[in-house]
């Protein structure tokens, strides 16, 4: 699965419009929607090879343009949950990419929360008008358009997202036991996605995007070691690895500058394995004490590796 996930990160592979046949809801693998969506030939939408049939079984991905012909109701919306870190935004975003849709629009749950009675549907009712005015103007050819709920469980309520065929909702969050089963039927926000912590393999391919950077502008030491420190940070999410490279940076640059090379610092910055050392470190004693605290919503159960 983290493969799958990574390749969506670096935002690989083209994408179409696609929507689910049937209604039969529950929860679906990252997996299993990448694989689909990836392999899907877009003028044959149900797959012709046995690995495709069995992948896509009854959840038979169609084009949007087609299933809109057909009179069939493609997938408004999916929610992808799990802990802080997991990568929900990142792999929201890019989604976005892999759909070819619109520039998605951004809204964070908390900012439409409205102390006025009314004024917070009226303002997510206002999300839907650029989509509806293309719906009326172009039909089937209508463009995507897709809006990504960041802490969706600060909403109530979405009006209108079941009336329109050219609408993708992506929602985040860290606790879906807060959100109004209403909102996560059938016809609405129906395809539930768990991301979790990356494994070891997951964790090196992160630090592998987060130093490529480095390693092409040769400021990475031949004694950094991805491996190891994929295996010492067990229990990283992604955006602590993605932190553990910046920190390990910010290692060197002090060092460097300590040497009285602050001039040139950014030339003759090298990062190596004991500054990783380090960060591995200042991020462990953060994950431990952030563990200590009693209020932290997922205490007890580890991140799934
Ligand atoms: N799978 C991943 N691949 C690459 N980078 C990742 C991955 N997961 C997290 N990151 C890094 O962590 C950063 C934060 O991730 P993101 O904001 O998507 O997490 P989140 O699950 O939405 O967190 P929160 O619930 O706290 O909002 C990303 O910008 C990226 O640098």
């Amino acid at each position: 699965m983290w493969v799958l996930l990574v390749r969506v990160c670096c935002g690989c592979g083209g994408g179409e419009r696609w929507c689910r046949q049937g209604s039969d809801g529950g929860d679906l693998r990252m997996e299993w929607m990448m694989k689909a969506h990836l392999c899907r030939a877009p003028s044959v939408p149900s797959s012709s090879s046995a690995h495709q049939r069995s992948d896509l079984s009854s959840k038979t991905l169609w084009t949007f343009g087609r299933a809109y012909m057909l009179n069939l109701k493609h997938v408004r919306g999916m929610l992808l949950y799990g802990p802080p870190g997991s990568g929900k935004t990142l792999i929201a975003r890019n989604i976005c990419k892999l759909l070819n849709a619109k520039e998605p629009l951004i809204i964070h749950g908390p900012d439409v929360l409205n102390a006025f009675q009314g004024v917070s549907e009226r303002k997510i009712r206002s999300l839907f008008e650029a989509a509806n005015e293309d719906e009326n103007r172009y039909g089937a050819k209508s463009d995507l358009h897709i809006i990504i709920f960041d802490e969706i469980d600060s909403i109530a309520k979405i009006d209108g997202m079941e009336v329109l065929n050219n609408i993708f909702i992506i929602a985040t969050t860290n606790r879906k036991e807060l959100i109004d089963e209403a909102l996560l039927r059938e016809g609405r926000i129906e395809l539930h996605i768990k991301l979790e912590y990356p494994d070891e393999r997951g964790r090196l391919q992160i630090l592998d995007i987060n130093t490529r950077n480095m390693r092409q502008a040769f400021v990475l030491d031949e004694d950094v070691n991805l491996q190891e420190i994929a295996c010492r940070t067990d229990g990283c999410s992604g955006s602590a690895i993605a932190s553990l490279v910046t920190r390990a940076h910010s290692y060197a640059v002090v060092q460097t500058g300590e040497r009285g090379l602050v001039k040139h610092v950014q030339k003759d910055v090298k990062v190596t394995m004991n500054h990783f050392l380090h960060a591995i470190e200042d991020i462990k004693s953060r994950l431990h004490e952030s563990s200590l605290e009693p209020h932290r919503f997922y205490s007890g159960s580890a991140p799934v590796i």
